[in-house]
C-alpha cells in the first residue's frame, strides 16, 4: 500500500531538500513543496525534486482575484503537480477558475481554516463560531465549485468527509503522540487523522527535524 504520508520539505535550501527526500523516500508517499521552497528555487527546484519519482504536492495556497489565480495555475501546468492548493476564502469564482485552469492530472484542493488558527484567532479576523463551522462552510463551497477536496485539521476531517464522501482530504498539523506542536493549534496524531478519514497526512518537522528523518518516518508509518 502506498503511504498516505507526504513529507513537508520546508526549506529554501535545495541541497538540503534533496538530502531529506533521499533519506525518507522509501517511507513516504509523496513530497510536499511549499512557499519557502518555491520562492527560493522556483520551477528548477521542483524539476530537481521530481527526480525522486514521488508525487509532488505543490502547496502554494493561491489566493487572489480569479484571473490572477487562473493564470498562475496555468503557469504551473508544466510541473504537473499531483496536488495544488488554493485558499477557499478566495471565493467561488476563484475556485472554479483555478480548477478549470489546472491540468487533468492535478488535484486542486482548497485550504479551509489553517491548522495554526484556533477559535480565538478566527474571531480576530471576523469569523464567528467554531473552526469546524467554517471548515464545513468552506468544504461545501469547494465541493460545489468542483474542486477535488480540501485541507483541514484532523479535528474536522470526519465532519467534512461525512458530507463529501468522495472528496480528497489533506490533513496537516499532524503530530505523533506527545510531539511538539510548534505553531500548530489544531493537531491530532497520524493514526487519528487516518481513522477520521484523511486521504493524505502532511508531516513536516516531526520528520525533517528528527535526528534520523528516515527512522522518524518509519516510526510514524508503523503507527498507521
Ligand atoms: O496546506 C498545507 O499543507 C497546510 C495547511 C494548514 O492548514 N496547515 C499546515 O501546517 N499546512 C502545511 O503543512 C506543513 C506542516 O508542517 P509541520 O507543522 O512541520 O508538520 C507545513 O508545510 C504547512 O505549510
Amino acid at each position: 500500500m502506498t503511504s498516505p504520508i507526504y513529507v513537508a520539505i520546508d526549506t529554501p535550501d535545495l541541497a538540503k531538500a534533496q538530502s531529506l527526500a533521499g533519506q525518507v523516500k522509501h517511507h513516504v508517499g509523496g513530497l510536499k513543496l511549499g512557499l519557502e521552497f518555491f520562492c527560493a528555487n522556483g520551477h528548477h527546484g521542483v524539476h530537481e525534486m521530481m527526480k525522486f519519482g514521488l508525487p509532488i504536492f505543490l502547496d502554494l495556497k493561491l489566493h487572489d482575484i480569479p484571473n490572477t489565480v487562473a493564470k498562475a495555475v496555468q503557469a504551473l501546468h508544466v510541473l504537473e503537480p499531483a496536488v495544488l492548493t488554493v485558499h477557499a476564502a478566495g471565493g467561488r469564482a476563484m475556485l472554479e477558475d483555478a480548477k478549470a485552469a489546472a491540468g487533468i492530472n492535478t488535484k486542486v484542493v482548497a485550504v479551509t481554516v489553517l491548522t495554526s488558527l484556533d477559535n480565538s484567532d478566527l474571531a480576530d479576523i471576523g469569523v464567528g463560531g467554531k473552526a469546524e463551522d467554517q471548515v464545513r462552510r468552506l468544504a461545501d463551497l469547494a465541493q460545489s465549485a468542483g474542486l477535488d477536496g480540501i485541507v483541514c485539521s484532523g479535528e474536522e476531517v470526519a465532519i467534512a468527509k461525512a458530507a463529501w464522501n468522495d472528496g480528497y482530504f489533506v490533513v496537516p498539523g499532524v503530530r505523533p503522540a506527545g510531539g511538539a506542536l510548534g505553531d500548530q493549534k489544531r493537531a491530532v496524531t497520524p493514526r487519528q487523522a487516518l481513522d477520521r478519514g484523511a486521504s493524505m497526512l502532511v508531516i513536516g518537522r516531526p520528520i525533517t527535524q528528527a535526528e534520523n528523518p528516515d527512522m522518524a518516518a518509519r516510526e510514524i508509518e508503523a503507527t498507521l
